[in-house]
């Protein structure tokens, strides 16, 4: 399948006098894969997103093929804004060309499947760090992302969240979206993944995590892979929204 995106001799150096974060970084992310990229604290993986997500530029090398807008979930989502967390998805919403009505009603769906907590009216300097991460998830997908880049998206999750978030990939990557994101925990049961040391990515195998594919029913029916651990948080977000469950099988 033809790359989303596609990443060519990516080197990054922050000043000169610094030690360069990245060398010569080749990386092909395609329609439908969900890649992660691993590594220490302070190994590159938050630079190398960015330069993929289009918000760094490379000291050297090409980033092709980048669609637009690109669905961006930050490691620390800024809080500080005083609009509510439901007038800042409406206002990022309109930017992306949605009509207010349908940006409202696609950002109350979201707040309502995250389930955050204290409300959509929350100003959203007042969010916790998990509320705040729900947000910032919720902005993302927002419209659909043909790439959607998120930075340590678990971190600070619950655990119905992560269900949610672990639907949210699937779905994007369903419909023919590329993900790639970094999981220290291992949570995302990627299709590729990638070790990120001394500025230079290795292939590290996907996960041996079993994936489980979901069929819904409803309006339209959907097709998601989900990973063994988020199975059962995905059937309960699935049904609790009404929709209704056809199959389910390990793969
Ligand atoms: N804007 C910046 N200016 C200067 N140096 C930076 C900047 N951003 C990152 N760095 C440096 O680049 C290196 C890689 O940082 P980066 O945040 O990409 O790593 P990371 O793998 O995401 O780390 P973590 O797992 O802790 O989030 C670090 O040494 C960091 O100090």
């Amino acid at each position: 399948m033809a790359p989303v995106v596609r990443a060519r001799g990516v080197a990054k150096q922050y000043g000169r006098r610094a030690r360069p974060v990245l060398y010569g970084i080749d990386l092909e992310v395609a329609a439908g894969e969900v890649v992660a990229v691993r590594g220490a604290n302070g190994s590159g993986k938050s630079t190398l997103l960015r330069i993929l997500a289009g918000l760094t530029r490379p000291t050297a090398g090409t980033v092709d093929g980048r669609p637009r807008p690109v669905g961006w979930v930050p490691e620390r989502f800024p809080p500080s804004e005083r609009l509510s967390a439901a007038a800042y998805l409406v206002h990022q919403g309109r930017i992306r060309g949605l009509r207010a009505d349908a940006a409202r009603e696609r950002a109350a769906r979201l707040l309502e499947r995250l389930a955050l907590a204290g409300g959509a009216g929350t100003p959203m300097a007042r969010l916790s760090k998990g509320n705040a991460q729900k947000v910032a998830l919720a902005q993302a997908v927002l419209t659909p992302p043909a790439l959607l880049v998120l930075d340590e998206p678990w971190s600070g999750l619950d655990a119905p969240a992560r269900g949610v978030l672990a639907e949210l990939i699937a779905e994007t990557a369903g419909s023919g979206g590329a993900v790639v994101l970094t999981d220290h925990g291992g949570s995302a049961s990627p299709t590729a993944a990638y070790l990120l040391e001394g500025g230079r990515l290795a292939p590290a195998g996907a996960e041996a995590a079993p994936l489980y594919e979901i069929v819904l029913g409803g309006a339209e029916e959907t097709v998601l892979k989900v990973p063994a651990t988020h199975r059962d948080a995905v059937l309960s977000d699935a049904l609790a929204r009404g929709r209704t469950v056809l199959g389910v099988r390990a793969l």
